[in-house]
């Protein structure tokens, strides 16, 4: 029997079924390990702990960056806050341990919330500011007691303690510059940058980047940066004693000058009523010259509230009479004209944000009107009005709206078009504006002076590209092949 030659036609699809299941394996496969390969580690968390000695209170920050890339912009963020109870350091001198014991409770915190693993190699700084700047001038000794005492205390935590130390005004001002302009991303990115002004509570700070400065004239005014392979000419000037604390006290010394014994403030709501004591009043070297001959122990400090009264008031304590260089803010110091926009955080925000003028889209016309109202309501009502903010504060926010105006406007010049490029913040994506986020970016070198190499494609990019490729490639093989399926579909086969 002849062999049985039978025609056939093979099928040719368990085979391209096959292929298509193992180029579709072999395509995930690939994007899943270069996926993998290539994510970030799971997050892991490295702290840094800043208390902020202020003069009129501390305050500890936590701050949080990803463990495995400490250079990125933005990435140090504020993760806790804890406010201290009682005073600040500096109204401790007389008992100096208690100053030790008031931060015990928020370093106890900080234990809490820093993973115990992390506890020893976290940095912890205490930067002191214009309280303890004035404590140091009156009574070198006493502000050294205060420092061994808070030392001692923060010793006693497992954290990495860098010392306790008091900024210089110009530190304070452009470590403030610093965190508001590292908050918003201007820096990596070479972007135009953000002035600052921060208001505390024995000294003011202004700064700002201004293509009229570059630091020859008043080079004591300058502070230059490079950061991100850009370089920064910073004008930057604290005035120590117009703090808004202080502030009212040059005011309120003044006021005695004319009256010892009852002084009748316009800053102040009508029916405010309060006996201050002298020694209270002359305790800072700020007003320590001004003290009247034969003075009492007391004065009866009343109210009026005549916003423009009050505003010549406060004008007072501002010398613009002489200036030697090109241009001058007051009392002699200079300043390059206004440039950019301005970020004004601290006491500039609580005040403006209780008289509701956050906006700075409203005239200043209208602020005027507002304060001006504010002013001259009478004192039982602002409290019956408000009864769940400290009488202290409610007091007060009619001679420090007055303040930040006098010293917006006069001091530091801005005009009413100027006066909206300001905006009132109190955080920046979560963390608070004030200086301690920039001096520990700067002592732990976190902001490098050149820009980081980058790899050529960012991670989604690169995920992106590796899933195209493989695409391709299995198309192109199936391409490529085709004509041999075809040929094999259609070959009659021969068993
Ligand atoms: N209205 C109001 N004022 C505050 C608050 N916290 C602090 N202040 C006052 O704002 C001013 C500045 O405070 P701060 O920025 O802490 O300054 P520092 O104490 O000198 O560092 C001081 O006069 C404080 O008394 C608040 O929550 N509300």
């Amino acid at each position: 029997m002849s062999a049985q030659r039978e025609m056939k036609e093979k099928n040719p699809w368990p085979v391209t079924i096959i292929i298509i299941v193992i180029g579709v394996i072999v395509i995930v496969a690939l994007v899943t390990v270069a996926v993998l390969q290539n994510m970030p580690l799971s997050q892991k968390y490295k702290y840094g702990i800043v208390l902020d000695a202020g003069s009129s209170h501390t305050a500890l920050y936590i701050y949080e960056w990803p463990a495995e890339k400490d250079n990125n912009t933005g990435r140090v963020q504020q993760t806790h806050v804890c406010k201290v109870q009682g005073p600040g350091i500096s109204s401790y001198a007389s008992e100096p341990w208690k100053a030790g014991e008031s931060l015990m409770a928020c370093m106890q915190e900080a234990q809490q919330r820093v993973p115990g693993k992390r506890h020893l190699e976290t940095p912890l700084y205490l930067g002191a500011t214009a309280g303890m700047r004035l404590l140091n001038m009156e009574n070198s000794s006493a502000s050294d007691a205060v420092f061994r005492a808070v030392e001692r205390s923060l010793h006693t935590f497992p954290f990495n303690f860098q010392g306790a130390r008091i900024l210089s005004g110009q530190e304070e001002g452009a470590f403030g510059w610093v965190t508001v302009n590292y908050l918003a991303d201007r820096l990596e990115q070479g972007l135009e940058t953000t002035g600052a002004l921060d208001l505390g509570g024995a000294s003011t700070q202004i700064s700002f980047v201004s293509s009229n400065y570059d630091g020859s004239e008043s080079p004591s005014n300058s502070v230059t940066f490079r950061l991100y392979g850009n370089n920064y000419n910073l004008y930057t000037n604290s005035f120590l004693c117009y703090g808004k604390d202080q502030a009212m006290k040059l005011l309120l010394a003044q006021q005695t000058l004319l009256a010892p014994k009852t002084i009748v403030d316009p800053c102040f709501h009508p029916g405010y009523s309060e006996a201050v004591s002298y020694s209270g009043l002359y305790d800072s070297p700020c007003v320590s010259n001004r003290k009247p001959q034969g003075a009492p122990e007391a004065f009866n400090h009343t109210g009026s509230g005549n916003f423009l009264q009050c505003q010549d008031v406060v004008k007072s304590i501002f010398n613009f009479t002489y200036c030697k260089y090109s241009h001058c803010s007051f009392n002699g110091v200079f300043q390059p004209l206004l440039q950019g926009h301005f970020g004004a955080f601290s006491a500039y925000y609580f005040v403006m944000d209780f008289l509701n003028l956050t906006d700075t889209s409203i005239p200043l016309t209208k602020v005027k009107e507002v304060i001006s109202s504010y002013c001259a309501t009478p004192w039982d009502e602002v409290k019956r009005q408000h009864p769940g903010v400290k009488v202290k504060y409610l007091a007060e926010y009619c001679f420090a709206g007055a303040y930040i105006l006098t010293l917006l406007t006069e001091g530091y010049n801005f005009t009413s078009d100027s006066y909206t490029q300001i905006e009132f913040i109190k955080k920046i994506k979560g963390s608070d504006a004030g200086w301690t986020l920039g001096y520990m970016l700067n002592l732990t070198n976190m902001i490098p002076a050149e820009a980081p190499d980058s790899p050529p494609l960012p991670y989604a990019g690169y995920v992106s590209f590796v899933t195209v490729m493989a695409v391709l490639l299995f198309v192109l093989v199936i391409v490529s092949t085709r004509r041999f399926w075809l040929r094999c579909s259609k070959r009659p086969q021969i068993v």
